[in-house]
């Protein structure tokens, strides 16, 4: 019967990576989305970036907006220090299923809350659910429509502090103009942006680095 391109993901997962390695597991989904079926996973070349920003920034405490499959939710998890808190959102509940057994796989279960539910829902209850301050990364991979709003919301719960970073995907494709436009012309916040390919294509993407200096 008919497979899910996310099942399909899983079962790569599951045949190509060893258990407990999250190298081999990314290795093996990026294997997949390039060889055989492109997927929407930040893939490796900005992947690669966000290792960079997320060993520079070394954060206690991080928050995902959009889990998807757990790619990024692997490649964040497997860097962060054992006290870290790390909480990733995830609307959707059949991409949520796949994510808890890709992180399974990747014996970071421990190291991550995964949570399903609308951002706008889950943001104003984090600091008491979860005993958490604020971020010291955001990582927003989710509808490019609620980039904007949930950075506001953020903003309004407290859970942004001076020094927080903010990390955005595909801020080219598919776009987000009117969060570019306001953090842009903010003077809250520095921001620059690296150069990047959209995962598996040669098309123009851009990850936009935020940081938060007042
Ligand atoms: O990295 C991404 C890429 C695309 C996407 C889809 C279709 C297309 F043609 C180009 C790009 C969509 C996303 C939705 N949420 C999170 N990340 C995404
Ligand atoms: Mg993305």
């Amino acid at each position: 019967q008919f497979v899910s391109l996310r099942q399909r993901i899983l079962s790569a997962v599951q045949k190509n990576a060893t258990r407990g390695d999250p190298r081999s597991v990314i290795r093996a989904i990026d294997q997949f989305c390039s060889q055989k079926e492109w997927a929407m996973n930040v893939g490796n070349e900005k992947g690669c970036i966000l290792d960079s920003v997320v060993s520079e920034v070394n954060p206690a405490t991080v928050l995902e907006l959009g889990t998807y499959c757990g790619y990024s939710t692997v490649r964040i998890a497997s860097l962060l220090p054992p006290y870290a808190k790390f909480i990733t959102l995830e609307f959707n509940p059949d991409f949520a299923a796949v994510a808890r057994q890709v992180i399974a796989w990747a014996g970071l279960e421990d190291k991550v809350q995964l949570v399903e539910g609308a951002s706008s829902d889950w943001i104003p209850k984090i600091k008491e659910q979860f005993g958490i301050k604020t971020f010291d990364l955001v990582f927003l991979d989710h509808w490019k429509e609620h980039y904007l709003s949930d950075t506001k919301l953020m903003e309004e719960c407290g859970l942004l502090r001076k020094g927080s970073v903010l990390l955005a995907d595909n801020v080219i494709c598919p776009g987000a103009p009117d969060y570019v436009e306001y953090v842009r012309s903010s003077p809250r916040y520095k921001s620059h942006y690296f150069r990047s390919h959209l995962e598996y294509t040669k098309a123009e993407e851009n990850l936009w680095y935020l940081g938060i200096i007042e």
